[in-house]
């Protein structure tokens, strides 16, 4: 009993990841934003890597604005479902939105930055 409701479980899991990876791969077709970031992201994981850097902090910064890209991209999904024609609260909820994803990018910025630019410097300076 208790095998079968944890097999059980474990299809559904399967099953929501699966529907998971369908919005995923929907932001990644539809929005330009999103593959953006997730080619920064990539990018700056590689160089992080490269130079030894922490990852844990670039990669949050990366998860976080994925997530809220997602995020973003549901509630215009939503607004255009609910209110096709132009209507000031549809013009709040998308803006506010968007507004999440750039403080989410600026912070990221910041991160890069910080963990990054020492041993990117560091490892000019030993060219030099
Ligand atoms: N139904 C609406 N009512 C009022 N203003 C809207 C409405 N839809 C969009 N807008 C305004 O136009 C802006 C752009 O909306 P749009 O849906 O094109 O998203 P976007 O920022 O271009 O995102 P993406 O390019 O990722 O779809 C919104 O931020 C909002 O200010």
């Amino acid at each position: 009993m208790r095998s079968d409701g944890s097999a059980l479980n474990l299809r559904r899991w399967w099953r929501s990841a699966g529907f998971a990876w369908a919005g995923i791969r929907h932001a990644y077709r539809s929005q330009a934003n999103f593959r953006i970031e997730v080619w920064a992201g990539v990018l700056a994981l590689v160089v992080a890597a490269l130079l030894r850097a922490p990852l844990a902090p670039v990669a949050l910064a990366c998860a976080l604005v994925l997530g809220l890209e997602l995020v973003n991209t549901a509630l215009e999904a939503v607004v255009d479902l609910a209110s096709p024609e132009l209507h000031p609260l549809a013009k709040v909820a998308k803006d506010a939105a968007a507004g999440a994803v750039l403080i989410a990018s600026a912070g990221a910025l910041v991160v890069g930055l910080v963990v990054l630019l020492p041993p990117l410097w560091a490892w000019v300076g030993g060219w030099g």
